[in-house]
């Protein structure tokens, strides 16, 4: 489902990043490893279709992503991939339930309360529906941003870091509420990490 060929990144005033070639199928889960400064998180937005490389393509079910006018590619990033960040981005003025919403509204698809409340149980959190960002903890917020990735059913769902902030017993749950999820959602996963905790829960790896 995803296809990288032959890609690379140079920043302005920085050094040209090469990433090697990588295929992904559906479902799929990978983590991206890679030291301090490899390129990680830039191979992500890359992925995600936040940022242009400067050679090479990168198909997902065939499409290339950055054939795509600017238009159709906000469309294509909210109707088939899922983003979680290191530190949760909801909107702070919105609760948990209408963060969900505003993720199938941002992709042109029509609201799911079911599916939302729904992903909200499966994740443990249903009784925060209707509170605020502010009133939760890490672990919460990273749950409801787990949450949020999945409400539109993407094909791809990617992690940068997600257990960094979080102590064991949480980084545990999160990793494994990011393989179930995606497991059951149908979904390929890529987790960009150092962090040793999450290596045992993966098998295939893509070293950077
Ligand atoms: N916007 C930018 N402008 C210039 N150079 C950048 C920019 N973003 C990243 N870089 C450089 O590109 C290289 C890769 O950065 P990147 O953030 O992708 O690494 P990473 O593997 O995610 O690192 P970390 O694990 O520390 O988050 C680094 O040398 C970094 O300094």
């Amino acid at each position: 489902m995803i296809n990288i060929k032959s890609l690379s990144h140079l920043y302005e005033q920085g050094r040209r990043i090469k990433f090697p070639d990588w295929e992904i199928a559906d479902m799929e889960q990978w983590l991206l490893l890679g030291s301090s400064g490899s390129g990680k998180s830039t191979l992500l937005n890359i992925i995600s279709g936040l940022l242009k490389p400067t050679l090479g393509e990168v198909l997902i079910n065939d499409t290339d992503l950055y054939q795509l006018t600017a238009r159709n590619m906000d469309r294509f990033r909210g109707r088939h991939i899922g983003i979680i960040f290191q530190r949760p981005h909801l909107i702070r003025s919105l609760n948990v339930l209408d963060n969900l919403e505003l993720a199938a509204v941002m992709a042109g698809l029509p609201i799911d309360g079911e599916r939302n409340l729904l992903l909200l149980k499966e994740l443990g959190i249903i009784e925060l529906a209707k509170r605020y960002p502010d009133e939760l903890s890490q672990g919460q917020l990273q749950r409801v941003s787990v949450a949020r990735a999945l409400v539109n059913k993407p094909d791809l769902l990617i992690a940068d870091e997600p257990t960094s902030s979080l102590d064991d017993e949480n980084a545990a749950q999160v990793i494994k509420m990011l393989t179930s999820q995606a497991k059951d959602n149908g979904a390929a996963l890529i987790i960009a990490t150092h962090d040793q905790r999450v290596r045992d829960h993966i098998a295939k790896t893509y070293l950077l």
